[in-house]
């Protein structure tokens, strides 16, 4: 096998593997099946107030932006449990750290949810 077929290969196992993962953590998590959730009723309401060609970039991209950092914050999560399963403040202040990322980007997506939304509905 060449070098670019076995590059070719390993970037189509990467997407395997990738794709699997976020299965995974649709399948698993009840705080992405939440937001997914969230993202698909969003999707919905667009379709009957009618959003612009922009507002349906700026709501997908806040959709996919919100369950990728939610999954980031899963994987933080499992790899604190896995170093340290025990009680640890460290571990702790790591995974408060992780959910407040979280927790700054839902804030600013209900913000923009208010600007997009509230002069359809009022
Ligand atoms: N090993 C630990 N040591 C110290 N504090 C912990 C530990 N595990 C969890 N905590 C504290 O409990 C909080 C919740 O942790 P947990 O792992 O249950 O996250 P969660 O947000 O409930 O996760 P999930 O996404 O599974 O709902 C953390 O933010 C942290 O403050």
């Amino acid at each position: 096998m060449n070098k670019k077929e076995s590059f070719l290969i390993n970037r189509i196992k990467s997407i395997k593997y990738a794709f699997k993962g976020a299965v995974l953590l649709i399948k698993t998590e009840s705080s992405i099946k939440v937001q997914v959730f969230i993202g698909v009723l969003m999707t919905v309401i667009g379709f009957f107030v009618g959003l612009s060609a922009t507002e349906w970039i700026i709501q997908t991209l806040i959709i996919g932006l919100i369950i990728s950092i939610e999954g980031i914050n899963t994987a933080i999560e499992e790899i604190a449990d896995f170093i340290h399963p025990e009680f640890h403040t460290k571990i702790g202040l790591i995974k408060d750290l992780a959910a407040g990322a979280v927790f700054i980007f839902a804030v600013v997506a209900i913000i923009i949810g208010c600007i997009i939304y509230f002069p359809k509905i009022f």
